[in-house]
Parts: structure tokens; sequence; C-alpha cells
């Protein structure tokens, strides 16, 4: 087997933590009815539904392409566009599964500071248009926590709503790394979502400890007619449900998703402030949940690559994402630290 030493690459890269790991177990005593019938979906369902403090509709997908396709293609028609960030990964690394799951939505992209939009950007391309021609747009999607590692604010968060209300859009959040934007925020997922302004989540649960499997969490029940429908269609009904809820409810149940999402964040704060005191290393975007972005020398980069360091690079010339997961570890990032001051030097 490869060399399976912790990387920054990605917290898909991660294992599973032991709480999801426990209740998988135990879901694989015995047999359970298929599709969803299972009990471990149902008490994940409510679990959700009491988090979130909402009468929520909870659906079970294998990955975060799928919770973000099939739900942008529930909120609109393929003659709508969906209007998301430059950096969003609907974008960026979803293969088009977007436009292909609405048959053709189109995303329109707007810029914005830190990987963010704004109520303003969001505004110029609703009403930039307003011709026959041209997709009418009935969407707006973020990701919190987003693509660079910051945070859509609260307030930020309401002049969203307001303009999804006063042009009657519909909000989808990327929730990759929802996880890691409440344990940074200190708010509840329910201020964070419907209470501003949002329709639906798909709350990942791969990068917060799973093996796989995400959570989409429609807070307008109506949204969700048929859905089912469409997750089957799509292939992502899962026949062994349990065996995504079971985990699910583990980390729910314990507290566990929180606590991974603390922990990721407290890390890439640590790795924030070792890197901060190496001359030569640029922090790209503020630091505000699980992601160090840096810029590093060219050489560099190929000098922790010949160390056998993975981490993306897809955010310009010398941009390095370094991210940080639930397993974590302060020697690891040690290590890192003083292969990048070796290599600064
Ligand atoms: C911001 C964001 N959204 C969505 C996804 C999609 O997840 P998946 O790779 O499971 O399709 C990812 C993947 O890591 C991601 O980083
Ligand atoms: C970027 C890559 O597609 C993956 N979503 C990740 O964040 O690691």
């Amino acid at each position: 087997m490869s060399n399976n030493a912790e990387q920054f690459a990605s917290d898909n890269y991660s294992g599973i933590c032991p709480e999801a790991l426990e209740y998988m177990l135990q879901a694989n005593l015995g047999s359970a009815p298929a599709y969803g019938n299972d009990e471990w979906t149902q008490k994940a369902a409510d679990y959700f539904r009491e988090l979130f403090e909402i009468d929520c509709e909870v659906f079970f997908t294998f990955n975060g392409t799928a919770a973000n396709s099939l739900s942008l293609a529930a909120l609109c028609q393929s003659y709508h566009s969906v209007i998301c960030h430059e950096t969003a990964h609907i974008e960026t690394d979803e293969c088009g599964a977007p436009e292909f799951a609405s048959n053709g939505s189109k995303l329109l992209l707007a810029p914005g500071e830190n990987g963010k939009l704004t109520a303003q950007s969001i505004e110029s391309i609703v009403t930039k248009r307003t011709d026959i021609h041209f997709p009418k747009p009935k969407v707006i999607s973020i990701t919190q926590s987003t693509e660079l590692g910051t945070v859509y604010t609260i307030e930020e968060l309401w002049q969203i709503k307001e303009i999804a209300q006063k042009y009657q859009l519909k909000v989808h959040m990327d929730g990759a790394r929802f996880a890691n934007a409440v344990a940074a925020m200190n708010k509840s997922p329910a201020e964070i979502t419907w209470k501003s302004g949002v329709d639906v989540l798909c709350f990942c649960g791969t990068k917060n400890g799973m093996a796989l499997g995400e959570a989409i969490i429609f807070f307008n029940r109506k949204l969700a007619e048929d859905f089912d429908y469409r997750c089957k269609q799509a292939g992502q009904l899962a026949s062994k449900m349990r065996f995504i809820s079971a985990p699910w409810l583990g980390l729910l149940e314990t507290g566990a998703w929180l606590k991974n999402a603390r922990h990721a964040n407290q890390c890439a704060e640590y790795l924030e402030n070792q890197l901060l005191q190496i001359d030569g290393v640029e922090i790209m975007f503020p630091r505000e949940a699980n992601a160090v972005f840096v810029k590093l020398p060219e050489q560099v980069i190929q000098n922790l690559k010949d160390k056998h360091w993975q981490f993306y690079t897809f955010i310009g010339v010398g941009g390095v994402r370094f991210m940080c997961s639930w397993n974590t570890t302060k020697a690891r990032m040690d290590e890192l630290i003083k292969d990048v001051q070796e290599a600064i030097a």
C-alpha cells in the first residue's frame, strides 16, 4: 500500500472518523429495509429537523456533485440561469453536472472579493439583461464556507436574501464545508441557512468525517416535490441507504460533526500562524475556516512536491491550498512547516 501519511491536499483525503465508523458498524448488525425505509435514515432525517429547528425535507446522495446538481435542477427550469461566483465548485469542478442535471440551466459567473458573491454583483447580473433571448436568472448559489476558505457573514447572507426576495430568486447553498462555517461563525445552523433566506442546503458528510454521503436539506418543502424521483433517475437512491444515514447519525448524535470542524479550523489557524512567521510566504485570502491559501515561490512548490507533499495549486501561479481535516495532527503540520522553512531558506 502507498504511504498513507496525512496530506494537506484536501479533507477528501481523510479517512472515516470513529463516530461515523461506530454507527456504520452498528447499522451493519443484521438486515434492514432498503432504499431509505430503514430506521437509521428516519432517525438521521429527524435529527436534521431538530438541528435546523424546522420541518425540513431531507435526502441523501453519494457525493456533493450529485447533491449540488440535483438540488439546483429542482430549483429551476432549463431556460433559467444560476448565478454563482467565478470560483464556485459547481462551475470549476463538477464537469457540467449542474447544467446537465437541469437540462441546460446556464451558470452565470460573478466576480467577488475572497470568493464571495455580493448583493451588488448579483443585482448587476440580474439587471444586465431581461430580454427573452437571455436565460432568466432564477437561483443564487453560494458556497459556505467558500472555495477560498472564507465565510459569508450573517450580514452578507441577509443582503443576499434581500436581493433574492427583490428578484424572486431561490437560494442554494453548497455546504461542502458547512460544518466548518458553523464552527467559524458560532451561529446556529438555522441562523446561517433558512433564517438567512437559504432554500436548500447541500450538507457534506464526506469532508466532515464520513466515507461518503451528503444530505440535501430543503427548508422549503414545496421545492422538494418529487425530488426522490429525481434522485432515483440520477442513480442517487442508495439501496443500502443506512450506510449513509447511520454514519450521519453518528456525526450528529455525538456532536462529532461540529467537533471535527472545530478541530480542522483550529489546525488551519495554527498552520496559518506558523506559515506567517516564514519570510517569503504570503497568505492569499483571510483564513476563516479549514483552508490556508498561500503564495509560494515556484521552486519552493517543486521542492515540497519532491518531498511528496500533495496540495492543490488551482488558485493561480504560485497559489497553494493547504486543507486541514478532522484528523489533522500538530506533528504533521510541524513537518510541513519545517519543509517549507527549509525550502525557502
Ligand atoms: C466546495 C465544494 N463543493 C462541492 C464539492 C463536490 O463534492 P464531490 O467531490 O463529493 O462531488 C466539493 C468537493 O470536494 C467541494 O470542495
Ligand atoms: C477541489 C476539489 O475538486 C475538491 N472539491 C476539494 O476541495 O478537494
